[in-house]
């Protein structure tokens, strides 16, 4: 049988948990458990999903629901999904790929596409699978400005339409299980294609990557975050792009607040799918008070821990404008390259859909009202 008779008799997949098991039983164990874990003792990544548990949505009916609009307006652009492909590095760990078969399935389904600094492919590779799908950037603050400003403008010329500046990687997380398996993709070869092709990047270095692979890793691995960042830096980083820019990693509402003060255009309120801060505040948790600080002022997006139609509902009610979402794609990528995406895509948008009906709403947008979800300590 060829393989893509088998692909086609594949049975479709509707469980989040089932879905992760495909995507294991395709991967290393090593490769598997750097997506799927946490930080710490993952205190972080289960609070992300129970948090969701902890809202309920309240329908009304005898609506007109006969019709449903699941589409957004963020920074003056229409989306038709409410959710957007999280920056997700390292791709080509999870398919041969990578991202070119996200960039390909988002494309089909008009789903935008964040890129990841340390994507598997250049974002210029990315942005031509993409076509005309909407793509942001998202940039990790190096040690060096000079390569910073040069992602900016290669970010600028391949057409991407937002920067989303990722601020709770002043040092990557203590992530136990990776550090037990002694795995780290970038030193596998998986995310070094945008510094090996970046002119910066190269003339740091004393001789090519080509001519010394592990010391342009070691390169890579020492300047790709920067500890000394603050909202200084922001001032200088907003002077360098006319594109919006998003800051990732928002959960206290005085960084929200900041972000307003240094011009910032957008916050994703997220703790990186429960990577990074072990112990940190679940993302939906801290959600109300950025909305309540932000006020309507800038968009507000979302992620960590969204797995189905209901959360997008519930971020969206209790103030995003829209979602992000991260291990679901990336499980479809692994389980079956391009056609697994797609799969997690369609599903997601008609659980979406069919979450809207049975709430009574025609619309995403009629979701984002508070009282259209009561937290459980408040039944
Ligand atoms: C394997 C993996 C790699 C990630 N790489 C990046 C990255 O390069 N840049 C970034 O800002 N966030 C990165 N993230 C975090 C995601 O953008 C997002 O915040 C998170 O996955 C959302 O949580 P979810 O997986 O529960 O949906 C990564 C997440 C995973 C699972
Ligand atoms: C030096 C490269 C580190 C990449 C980290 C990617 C990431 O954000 C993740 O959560 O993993």
């Amino acid at each position: 049988m060829s393989d893509e008779a088998v692909k086609s008799k594949l049975s479709p997949i509707y469980r989040y948990k089932d879905l992760e098991r495909h995507a294991q039983k395709k991967l290393s164990h090593e490769v598997f458990t750097y997506i799927q874990s946490g930080s710490g003792h993952e205190e972080t990544l289960r609070a992300n999903e129970e948090a969701f548990k902890k809202w309920k949505l309240v329908p009304e009916f005898l609506q007109d629901v006969s019709t449903r609009d699941l589409s957004i307006s963020v920074l003056g652009q229409t989306y038709p999904s409410p959710f957007l492909l999280a920056p997700v590095g390292h791709l080509g760990a999870a398919h041969p790929e990578g991202e070119l078969a996200v960039a390909r399935a988002a494309r089909g389904k008009q789903v935008p596409y964040v890129a990841s600094t340390v994507s598997t492919y250049t974002l210029e590779e990315i942005a031509d699978t993409l076509g005309d799908t909407p793509r942001w950037f998202q940039l990790y603050c190096s040690k060096d400005p000079e390569l910073t400003v040069s992602f900016l403008r290669r970010a600028e010329k391949a057409g991407y339409s937002a920067i989303v500046i990722t601020i709770d990687t002043p040092a990557l997380g203590f992530r136990e299980a990776d550090l037990t398996n002694q795995f780290f993709p970038v030193r596998e070869g998986y995310g070094s294609a945008n510094y090996f092709q970046d002119p910066v990047f190269r003339n740091r270095l004393d001789v090519t990557p080509e001519q010394n692979r592990a010391a342009a890793i070691d390169e890579l691995v020492n300047i790709t975050f920067q500890p000394k960042l603050t909202w200084k830096d922001l001032a200088f980083l907003r002077e360098q792009t006319h594109l919006p820019i998003i800051l990732k990693g928002v959960l206290h509402p005085n960084d929200a607040k900041r972000a307003i003060d240094y011009g910032v255009d957008g916050v994703v309120v997220s703790n990186h799918g429960g990577r990074q801060l072990d112990g940190a505040i679940a993302s939906l948790d801290a959600l109300p008070k950025v909305a309540e600080a932000v006020n309507g002022r800038i968009p507000i997006l979302f992620d960590s821990g969204i797995r189905r139609g209901p959360d997008v509902v519930k971020a969206m009610s209790l103030g995003a404008d829209a979602v992000l979402i991260g291990r679901p794609y990336v499980y479809g990528l692994a389980y079956n390259g391009q056609a697994g995406v797609e799969e997690v895509l369609s599903h997601l948008l008609a659980d979406i859909d069919t979450t809207l009906a049975t709430a009574g709403k025609s619309s995403i947008r009629a979701c984002q009202a508070p009282e259209f979800v009561q937290h459980l300590s408040n039944s």
